[in-house]
C-alpha cells in the first residue's frame, strides 16, 4: 500500500509542465478503433487510466507500441472482438467510450454495464437513447449491454437532456460512420470534445460545431490512421495553479503545457479570490495570495466551473477570510473530500449539493484518505500549507490521472514522499 507524505510549510516556485489530458487521451485511444491501421498519439500521459484503456484495446486484438513514454502507436487493423469486459470497465468507467467507435466500425459492441461509483450513480442512459435514435438496438444480459447496428446507422437529430461529455463523445464517434447527417443538440462543449473532433476530422470525418452546443456530423465511408497530439491537461494545470495560489514564492509558479482559455472560469474565480495570475507564453504564472476572499462557486458544464476542480478550489475557500458556498451540480456525491479536509481543520457543512465553507486561519496535517482522483490530489495540495505532516492514503486514485505527481511537486520545491507502508489489514 503506497501513501504520499507531505511536509507542510515549504514555498514552491519555478516551472511545472503538465502532461497530456487524461480525458482527451482516453477518448482518442478509443477513436483509433475507427481507423484500421496504426495511429500515433503523442503527448499521452503516463497514468494508470491510459494503461487500462490500453488493456481494453489489446483485449480486442489491437497492438500498442510504446514508442516513447508519451507516444503510443495503436494499430487497430487486427481487432477481432468487440467487448469491454467488466474487470476493466469497473476499474475505469471511461472504458465505455469504445461503444461508439465499435458501432461505427463493426456495427456491434458488448460493454459491461458500469455500476455506480464514488461520485454517484453515473448512468449511461443518454448514450443509449442517443444511439437508439441512430438505429442501434440494445439488449442487456448478465450485466452486459449488447449494442447492435449490423444493418448500419442512420443520421438523426439527437437532443441531449443534459450536456453529457461521455454521451456527446460516444455519439460523435458512432455518427462519423452513420449514413447521412447527425445533429447533436445540447452537446457538451468541453475542450476534450474539440480535440476528439479535430482528430476525427484529420482521419477523414466531417464533424462541425464541436465546442458549441450544436455538433453536426456527416457520415463518411471510412476513416484513416493519423498522427495526433493530445491537448494539455487543464485539470492537472488547475491543480498546480491552486498549489501556487497557496504556496508559491515571490517569483511565482509557472504552469505550462496547457491552454489557459480552457480554464477561463477557474482563473476568473481565482482572481476574484485575490489570486494574482498572469498569462505566459505557454501557460500561466501564479503567486501565493496573502489574503483569500471567499467566493461562491457552482460547478457547471464547460465553459462553467469544472466539477473536476471543485475539491481543489475548496482548499482556497477553506482558508479564505469569510464564508462561501460551493454548489455541485454535475455529480450527486462529490463532497467526500470535504470530510477529509475537515480532519485537517477545515470548517465545512454539507447541505444537499451545497458545501458551506467557513474559512479558518490554518490547516493542520493529518492522516487522510483519497476519496477519489481529484479529492486525493487536493489532499496532497492541502498538505503543502498544513502545519506538520499530512499522510494521504488510497493514492491509486491519484495515479489514475496525475503523472509523476510527487516528482513534479518535489521539482518545484515541495517536500513530498511516496512510501510503501504495510497494509493494516494484514498481519
Ligand atoms: C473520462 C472523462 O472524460 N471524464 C469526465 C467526464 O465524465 P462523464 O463523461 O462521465 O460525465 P458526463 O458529462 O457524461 O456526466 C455528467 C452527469 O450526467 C449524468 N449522466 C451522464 C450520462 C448519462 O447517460 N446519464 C446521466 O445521468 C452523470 O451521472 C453525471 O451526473 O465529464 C465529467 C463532467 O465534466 C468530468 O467530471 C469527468 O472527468
Ligand atoms: C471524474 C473524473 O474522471 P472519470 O470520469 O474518469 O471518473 C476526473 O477526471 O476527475
Amino acid at each position: 500500500m503506497d501513501i504520499i507524505r507531505v511536509h507542510g510549510g515549504r514555498s514552491i516556485g519555478g516551472k511545472v509542465h503538465v502532461s497530456g489530458a487524461k480525458n482527451s487521451a482516453l477518448k482518442l485511444m478509443a477513436a483509433t478503433l475507427l481507423a484500421p491501421g496504426a495511429t500515433t498519439l503523442t503527448n499521452v500521459p503516463n497514468i494508470s487510466d491510459v494503461h487500462v484503456m490500453g488493456k481494453v484495446l489489446k483485449g480486442m486484438g489491437a497492438t500498442i507500441e510504446v514508442a516513447d513514454e508519451h507516444t503510443l502507436v495503436i494499430d487497430t487493423s487486427t481487432v477481432d472482438s468487440w467487448e469491454a469486459p467488466y474487470g476493466l470497465v469497473a476499474k475505469m468507467r471511461a472504458s465505455t467510450a469504445v461503444m461508439g467507435p465499435l458501432l461505427g466500425r463493426f456495427g456491434r459492441a458488448k460493454i459491461a454495464m458500469p455500476g455506480g461509483c464514488n461520485l454517484g450513480a453515473r448512468k449511461i442512459d443518454m448514450h443509449i437513447l442517443g444511439l437508439e435514435a441512430l438505429g442501434v438496438s440494445f439488449d442487456t444480459d448478465h450485466g452486459y449491454i449488447y449494442a447492435n447496428a449490423e444493418h448500419g446507422m442512420t443520421g438523426s437529430l439527437v437532443s441531449l437532456e443534459f450536456a453529457s461529455v461521455g454521451a456527446t463523445e460516444n455519439l460523435i464517434m458512432a455518427a462519423v460512420r452513420a449514413n447521412g447527417t447527425t445533429t447533436i443538440d445540447n452537446a457538451a462543449r468541453e475542450p476534450e470534445i474539440v480535440d476528439l473532433a479535430n482528430m476525427l476530422n484529420e482521419m477523414g470525418a466531417k464533424v462541425t460545431g464541436a465546442g458549441t452546443p450544436v455538433v453536426t456530423i456527416e457520415g463518411v465511408e471510412e476513416l484513416h490512421p493519423v498522427t495526433h497530439q493530445v491537448i494539455g491537461d487543464r485539470i492537472e494545470a488547475g491543480t498546480f495553479i491552486v498549489a501556487g495560489a497557496l504556496a508559491a514564492d515571490d517569483h511565482g509558479l509557472e504552469v505550462t503545457g496547457f491552454n489557459p482559455h480552457h480554464l477561463g472560469m477557474v482563473i476568473k474565480k481565482l482572481e476574484l479570490m485575490g489570486v494574482r495570475c498572469e498569462r505566459t507564453e505557454d501557460g500561466l504564472r501564479v503567486w501565493r495570495a496573502p489574503h483569500l476572499r471567499p467566493v461562491d462557486i457552482q460547478t457547471l458544464p464547460f465553459p462553467g466551473f469544472p466539477t473536476d476542480m471543485q475539491a481543489q478550489i475548496m482548499i482556497l475557500n477553506a482558508l479564505a477570510d469569510g464564508v462561501s458556498v460551493i454548489t455541485e451540480n454535475i455529480f450527486e456525491n462529490r463532497f467526500m473530500f470535504a470530510s477529509e479536509l475537515q480532519r485537517m481543520g477545515a470548517n465545512i457543512r454539507i447541505e444537499s449539493h451545497h458545501a458551506i465553507v467557513h474559512g479558518v486561519p490554518a490547516l493542520s496535517g493529518a492522516q487522510v484518505v483519497s476519496p477519489d482522483l481529484r479529492g486525493g490530489a487536493a489532499l496532497v495540495v492541502a498538505g503543502l500549507v498544513a502545519e506538520g505532516t499530512t499522510e494521504v492514503s488510497a493514492i491509486h486514485h491519484i495515479d489514475r490521472g496525475y503523472e509523476r505527481f510527487c516528482e513534479k511537486l518535489t521539482a518545484i520545491g515541495a517536500r513530498v514522499e511516496r512510501d510503501a507502508i504495510p497494509d493494516p489489514e494484514e498481519d
